[in-house]
């Protein structure tokens, strides 16, 4: 910089095939024009009437969302920071940096993976005194906080360990388990200091899941601190006071260094205070009891929010996300950098298709050329600032070294006091926080929200997506976790669409209209339930009749129609091979796909229906993040988990089956020759949607009738579906 040559932190790329990707995406479009005409046209006169006006309605639908959807496929963007320039110009002068680590039900996430996260995070390469982790349980169990003190003692030899060594990831879990694959360490200092390392841990971990089995901590143990005297007035999850305990700091004697004598990031364990009768708002109340708790206690410029089953796979990644916020030019633009999600546990053929791999290498870098993505609740580093509800003015500077907090002369169990009155759940009464301050509340899907909020102030995002993933999470590993999951984002989407925050209008003017387009197509998720349910009904029903919905294939009107399917499964298949999926994982995505939005995204719609009018509340499943062993075996052989019965469930096997009658029904007719073949070529289109549907179902009509393992469908299940469908089938047929 002396020489005068402004060199940046980070570089920019935009994608390439730009030009190819539009030329083909304004070809479609004109199909889909056509598509549009021939329904406006063909409407009148043709046999079943009604049916008709449904295609036109769903191929409405279809066409408009596929436009949403084109925004982030527009102007793709790639992000690369400058770590060692990051160095040269700032090592002495680097922020302070607050790590939050959300958890809340030590059943469903259990603690060794909870610490697990604590730790590869406590041992990122960054200057010590300058992080601090919080871990936030929404249980407040008091086995979490064991683990977690057990965590804080083997982190004196951990951070060191891994420091010394440059150990990648950094969570010893997953650490210890990339050994067994990519084999010992070759030095042999470090091989000894490996095992005694291992040693620790597995004394820790056996200590942790003693208590788990015992369901409490040992009296010893309990005895050996002050902090578990907090649980004394403990009556449960849902009733209890603040518990705050600063586990390491540099003031505390006792917990200051690690086994080498060098200072400790400060770790603190928060279970903010929960009553019955304060709704406690999610891990978006969670989030905000962080914020200020850590205000107090380290009040970092910059905060990581990470899921607990998030751990870090990259030591470098706080330096790469402070390449983008520190950069002179730019930085003090963007409010928050979202890192790319990525799922340890996904199949190699993505059976749930829960990777969302064109999500992560497509339309995140498609969102980041609109203007920032979405912020997505994990793996996000975000400006304090912005996170209190600041807007962006031209004015603003970065300015990170702004002197430390009021308390700073104050004892480490003062500091304690003061910040539990933070936590307490009256303390939000009559504020702005969760409205103007903090994330937002209102519904299940707080991250997107909050983000959307960030932007309209003004403030740009920044996506980053690293050769080495920086994170690494648990995905959902059954057929049933994974519609929930679905559930809980798209009912909480489209109440955002709904809110007065809505892209739609609050976005108005505030955000770019590429970046209103794509919030708008995920935040219209759920309504993608009635064309698609249309679709997957009405024509395979019309077979029986002989009726045509689509033109036959030796008009002109067939043309679009080709046009559109090949094309736009073509185009999908490439996206999803180039994004590094397989063949058979793109077929396991579109499957997910349909489920989703014929089960997930109908009962979101009709729950956000039932909240408007005032019947239901807003929750939150929390997805399991344990798998059984007999169910994580047939993970491993990509054989999709049904095991319960659930309206969801109910849904798609009566499609199926409903799918599969029709189908055996032209084949029939086929065979018999009752101008079947005739009729084949007039509906050729029908034909092949209804042989498509039965086809990406056959998992289903496996888990009916053929698997026998816990697995399967519940023969309730098979009744249910096969009457339901019959029943549909026969009044068709007959009527
Ligand atoms: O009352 C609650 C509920 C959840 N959580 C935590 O929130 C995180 C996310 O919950 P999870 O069940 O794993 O949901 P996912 O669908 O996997 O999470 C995604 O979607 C959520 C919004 O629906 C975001 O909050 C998450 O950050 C985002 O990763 C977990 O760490 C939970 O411990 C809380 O702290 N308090
Ligand atoms: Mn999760």
């Amino acid at each position: 910089m002396g020489s005068g040559e402004y060199s940046p932190l980070f570089e920019t790329r935009r994608g390439r095939g730009r030009f190819i990707y539009r030329s083909f995406a304004i070809s479609l479009f004109v199909a889909i024009c056509f598509i549009w005409l021939y329904r406006v046209c063909h409407i009148n006169g043709e046999d079943g009437k009604w049916a008709w006006f449904g295609m036109l309605g769903a191929d409405l639908w279809f066409g408009f969302y596929w436009l949403l959807t084109q925004a982030f496929r527009w102007n793709l963007v790639f992000r690369q920071p400058f770590n060692n320039r990051l160095y040269q110009r700032y090592e002495n002068r680097l922020p302070k940096v607050d790590i939050f680590v959300c958890t809340a039900d030590p059943d469903i996430e259990p603690q060794m993976m909870v610490i697990n996260t604590v730790l590869s995070v406590l041992a990122y390469d960054y200057p010590t005194e300058k992080m601090s982790v919080y871990l936030s349980d929404d249980a407040g169990s008091e086995i979490t906080f064991y683990a977690l003190l057990e965590a804080s003692k083997f982190a004196k030899h951990w951070i060191p360990f891994s420091k010394r060594f440059k150990v990648e990831p950094r969570s010893p879990a997953a650490y210890f388990k990339s050994l067994v694959s990519s084999g010992y360490p070759n030095d042999p200092i470090q091989n000894k200091k490996l095992a005694a390392i291992k040693t620790l841990y597995d004394e820790m971990e056996r200590r942790i899941e003693d208590a788990i089995k015992l369901g409490g901590v040992p009296k010893e143990a309990r005895s050996k601190h002050m902090g578990f005297s907090q649980w004394d007035s403990y009556c449960s999850r849902r009733d209890h006071d603040t518990i705050l305990q600063i586990l390491l700091h540099k003031k505390d004697p006792n917990n200051s260094k690690d086994v080498e004598g060098l200072v400790l990031p400060t770790l603190v364990y928060l279970a903010r205070q929960k009553r019955p009768q304060y709704f406690h708002n999610f891990k978006a109340g969670a989030m905000n009891s962080l914020l200020r708790v850590s205000s107090n206690i380290s009040n970092g410029k910059i905060i990581l929010n990470l899921d607990c089953d998030m751990y870090s796979n990259n030591s470098q990644s706080i330096r790469d996300a402070l390449c983008f916020f520190m950069d002179e030019e730019k930085g003090h633009e963007i409010a928050y950098v979202q890192f790319s999600q990525t799922f340890e546990n996904a199949t190699k053929n993505d059976l749930y298709g829960c990777g969302l791999i064109s999500i992560a290498e497509v339309e995140f870098p498609g969102s980041d050329g609109c203007g920032g993505p979405l912020y997505i609740g994990s793996g996000c580093f975000h400006r304090r600032d912005t996170l209190m509800g600041m807007k962006f003015s031209d004015q603003y500077r970065n300015n990170w070294n702004s002197e430390d907090n009021q308390f700073e002369e104050a004892s480490l169990q003062e500091l304690e006091e003061k910040s539990k009155i933070l936590a307490s759940c009256t303390y939000e009464e009559n504020t702005q926080w969760g409205n103007e301050i903090g994330l937002k509340y209102g519904g299940p899907v707080e991250d997107v929200i909050t983000g959307l909020y960030i932007q309209c102030q003004g403030w740009k995002s920044l996506y980053y997506n690293p050769p080495r993933k920086g994170f690494l999470a648990l995905a959902p590993t059954t057929l049933p976790q994974t519609l929930v999951q679905h559930k809980r984002w798209s009912e909480g989407d489209l109440q955002i669409f709904l809110s007065k925050y809505s892209p739609a209008w609050y976005g108005f003017g505030r955000i770019s209209l590429g970046l209103q387009m794509g919030y708008c197509a995920y935040c219209l998720w759920a309504p993608n339930c009635l064309a698609t349910l249309y679709y997957s009904i009405i024509p395979s029903l019309y077979l029986l009749k002989g009726i045509s919905l689509f033109p036959k294939m030796s008009s002109p009107w067939f043309i679009p129609f080709a046009y559109v399917i090949i094309g736009e499964t073509t185009y999908n298949l490439l996206e999803f091979l180039l994004c590094g999926g397989t063949f058979q994982g793109w077929w396991n995505e579109l499957r997910i796909w349909l489920y989703k939005r014929t089960s997930s995204y109908l009962f979101a719609c009709i729950d956000t229906i039932l909240k408007l009018s005032g019947f239901s509340n807003s929750t939150f499943t929390i997805t399991a993040k344990v798998t059984e062993k007999d169910a994580s075996k047939r993970l491993e052989k990509e054989m999709m988990e049904f095991g319960t019965s659930s309206p969801m469930l109910t849904i798609l096997a009566s499609l199926a089956m409903l799918n599969l009658f029709c189908f055996l029904s032209v084949v029939k007719d086929t065979i018999l020759g009752k101008d079947g073949l005739e009729a084949c070529e007039k509906m050729v289109l029908q034909v092949l949607l209804c042989a498509f549907l039965v086809l990406i179902n056959l998992p289903i009509y496996q888990a009916l009738f053929l698997r026998k393992d816990n697995g399967k469908l519940p023969t309730s299940t098979t009744i249910k579906s096969t009457t339901l469908a019959l029943a549909v089938f026969l009044s068709f047929t007959f009527a």
